[in-house]
C-alpha cells in the first residue's frame, strides 16, 4: 500500500512534529498515523511529552514545526471556529474525569449536548443520556452526585459524557489511574466496546501494560521526543531496549 491511500484511511496525521519549551526539547520528530478504527497506546516516562502530544492534536498547543492532521484537518491552520468544530468530533477522556461536582449525572451529560447541539428537542436529549448510561453500565446512576460515584463510575460517566458526542476519535489520558486490577479490566472493556460500537479511533496514553495489552491495536513509546518504537504489544515487548524492558518489568506481566 503506498502513503497516499494510507493517509486516506488515517484519521491523525503526524510528520515531523516537533515542540520545545524554551531549550527544552519535547517532542523533537514524531511521525505517525491512526488509521480508521484503530486503538494506539503511548507510553512514556513522565514528562516526556504524551499530554504535550495529545494537547498538539487537540489544537490546545501549536507545533514548532511538522504537520499534524486530525479527519484531515490541518490542526495548526484552523480558525477558531473551525477548531471548535473539530474537537466536537474528539471525546477527551481525563484522568480526573473532570465532572462538575455541582451537577447531577444527567446534568454532566445534558451540559455538553444542550450546548453543542441546540436543536434537540427535550425528548431526545433524555434519549441520548439514557442510551450512553446504559452503554456504560450505569442506567441507575443517573440521579446521583459525582462525590456519591466511587473512582472507576466517575470515570465511566467521563467516558459518556464525552459519547453523547458521538466522537470520532477518543483521546484517553491514564484511563486506569488509581483504580484497582477489577475496576481497571472493566475499564479497560468499555475502552474497547467504545471502539467496536462507536467506531471510534483511539489514543490511549498508560502506564499500565495490561491496559495497553487489552486495548490497544499498536503500542508506542516516546523517549527524548520521538517514537521509539511503534507495533503490538508482543513486537514491541520482544526487546533487549532497557527502556521498554523496565515498564515490561515493573507491570509483572509474564504471559510475552
Ligand atoms: N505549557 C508549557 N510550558 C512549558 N513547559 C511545558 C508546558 N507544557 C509541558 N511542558 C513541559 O514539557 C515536558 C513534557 O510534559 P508532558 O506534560 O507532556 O509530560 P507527560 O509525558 O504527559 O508526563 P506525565 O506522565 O507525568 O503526565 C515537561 O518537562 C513539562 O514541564
Amino acid at each position: 500500500m503506498n502513503e497516499k491511500i494510507l493517509d486516506n484511511e488515517a484519521v491523525i496525521v503526524i510528520k515531523g512534529l516537533k515542540k520545545s519549551f524554551d531549550t527544552l526539547k519535547v517532542l523533537d520528530g514524531i511521525d505517525f498515523s491512526l488509521f480508521k478504527g484503530e486503538n494506539i497506546a503511548v507510553l512514556g516516562r513522565s514528562g516526556s511529552g504524551k499530554s504535550v502530544l495529545i494537547k498538539i492534536i487537540s489544537g490546545l498547543l501549536k507545533p514548532d514545526a511538522g504537520v499534524v492532521k486530525v479527519l484531515g484537518q490541518e490542526v495548526d491552520q484552523l480558525s477558531l471556529v473551525e477548531l471548535q468544530a473539530l474537537r466536537m468530533k474528539i471525546g477527551f477522556s481525563f484522568q480526573n474525569s473532570a465532572l462538575y461536582d455541582s451537577m447531577s449525572v444527567r446534568g454532566n451529560l445534558e451540559f455538553p449536548l444542550v450546548r453543542n447541539k441546540r436543536d434537540l428537542s427535550k425528548t431526545q436529549v433524555n434519549n441520548a443520556i439514557e442510551e450512553v448510561l446504559h452503554e456504560v453500565g450505569l442506567s441507575q446512576a443517573i440521579n446521583q452526585m459525582p462525590s456519591e460515584l466511587s473512582g472507576g463510575q466517575r470515570k465511566r460517566i467521563g467516558i459518556a459524557r464525552t459519547l453523547i458526542l458521538k466522537p470520532e476519535i477518543m483521546l484517553y489520558d491514564e484511563p486506569t489511574a488509581g483504580l484497582d486490577p477489577i475496576t481497571s479490566i472493566e475499564i479497560n472493556n468499555l475502552i474497547l466496546k467504545v471502539q467496536q460500537e462507536y467506531k471510534t479511533s483511539s489514543i490511549i496514553i498508560t502506564h499500565d501494560l495490561t491496559c495497553a495489552k487489552t486495548t490497544a491495536n499498536k503500542i508506542t513509546m516516546i523517549q527524548e521526543g520521538k517514537f521509539l518504537t511503534m507495533g503490538s504489544f508482543k513486537e514491541v515487548f520482544n526487546t533487549q531496549d532497557a527502556s521498554l524492558r523496565s515498564f515490561y518489568d515493573y507491570n509483572f506481566i509474564n504471559d510475552k
